[in-house]
């Protein structure tokens, strides 16, 4: 079996900088047309001047002949002004803000410490200047329990955020519970989405603790139970607008996962497209995967479709153990492991 789809974007990608960058760009242009690219650098990409600098760098990495358009974000601190965003928008390269909360996730120690305190100017540009806030959806208090730290922070962050701005376009990024899919199914459509990962389809928390400790199914916001992987699974084969193709693909040098205080995210790019199509297959809604991997994301961000198009062809394939680069190794989602749907552009 052949399915033709325009090609996809990924809405939500970390490419990381230096050698890194340069393993993994390959796997991600190759699939996709454009990606939403992470600004959780090290130092972060604050400002418009560096998010420049680091798009430079990534069209420098990329295969000859790639076409692959990086969408550049900003990283959101308390001290951000109004007029970056001002000077964001002029770039014609920046097509969003992060919100990373201080302490939620990887390189996020520069990040907001209070979101209404410190943020208000800059929320209010933002909204005028139409430009997204794409939010790492979970509370960094400690006394909060870590499966329930994405259903406390739209409780007390993100359902009053939409209420004070409902002009301001936000994503929820990697949303792992009911919750999330019941709050973005809540909000108006076209002003509040959410990107899903690979892994938030597939794996629960059980994974993480099968035959041992498995570091690499390690991410953040954590695997939650079962029921919260299935009510995920029926939003975005339910046809929902809201909902787009964002990987997530986190790579990390091998040595930094299978560590004491081992980091969080996986490595999915190369086979992300895989999975969603064998989830979209499995729920029988196989005509429903377009709509998830190509359309939705940029209607939401009001960027034209993709025109070409990309082939999955149902054939088994084996996922490789590890990508070599010059620093080390990445251990990819399902290293090892067989998969059905086989990408290949056209
Ligand atoms: N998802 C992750 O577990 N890690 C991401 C950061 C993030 O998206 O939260 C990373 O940059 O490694
Ligand atoms: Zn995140
Ligand atoms: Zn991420």
């Amino acid at each position: 079996m052949e399915l033709s789809i325009t090609q996809p974007d990924d809405w939500h990608l970390h490419l990381r900088d230096g050698d890194i960058l340069e393993a993994v760009v390959p796997y991600s242009a190759h699939h996709f047309g454009r990606a939403i690219v992470m600004p959780n650098l090290k130092p972060p990409i604050t400002t418009t001047a560096a998010a420049l600098a680091y798009r430079a760098s990534i069209l420098k990495a990329l295969p000859a002949n790639s076409d692959f358009t990086p969408l550049m974000t900003l990283y959101l601190t308390d001290s951000t002004s109004p007029e970056e965003i001002k000077l964001a928008r002029e770039s014609g390269v920046i097509f969003a803000v992060k919100l990373y909360p201080a302490g939620a996730t990887t390189n996020s120690q520069d990040g907001v410490t209070d979101l209404f305190g410190k943020c208000i100017p800059v929320l209010e540009e933002m909204v005028k200047q139409n430009m997204p806030l794409l939010v790492h959806g979970e509370v960094t208090n400690p006394e909060v329990d870590i499966f329930d730290r994405e259903k406390v922070f739209i409780e007390t962050v993100l359902s009053p955020l939409v209420q004070k701005f409902p002009k301001l376009k936000v994503v929820m990024e990697h949303v792992t519970t009911i919750d999330a899919v019941k709050f973005v199914e809540s909000c108006a459509e076209g002003s509040v989405a959410a990107t899903v990962t690979p892994q938030h389809l597939v794996l629960n928390r059980n994974s993480l603790f099968q035959g041992g400790l498995q570091p690499h199914n390690y991410c953040l916001p954590v695997l939650k139970r079962e029921t919260h992987r299935q009510a995920i699974v029926s939003a975005v084969t339910s046809g929902s607008k809201r909902f787009f193709l964002g990987t997530d693909s986190a790579p990390h040098e091998r040595q930094k996962k299978e560590c004491p205080s081992g980091c969080a995210g996986i490595y999915n790019a190369p086979v992300a497209l895989s999975v969603y199509a064998n989830v979209f297959e499995e729920a029988g809604a196989l005509d429903k995967l377009e709509a998830f991997t190509s359309f939705n994301g940029p209607d939401f961000y009001g960027l034209p479709r993709n025109t070409s198009k990309i082939t999955l062809r149902k054939t088994p394939w084996k996922v490789p153990e590890s990508f070599s680069y010059a620093s080390g190794h990445i251990i990819p989602m399902f290293a090892g492991q067989m998969l059905e749907w086989l990408p290949s552009s056209v």
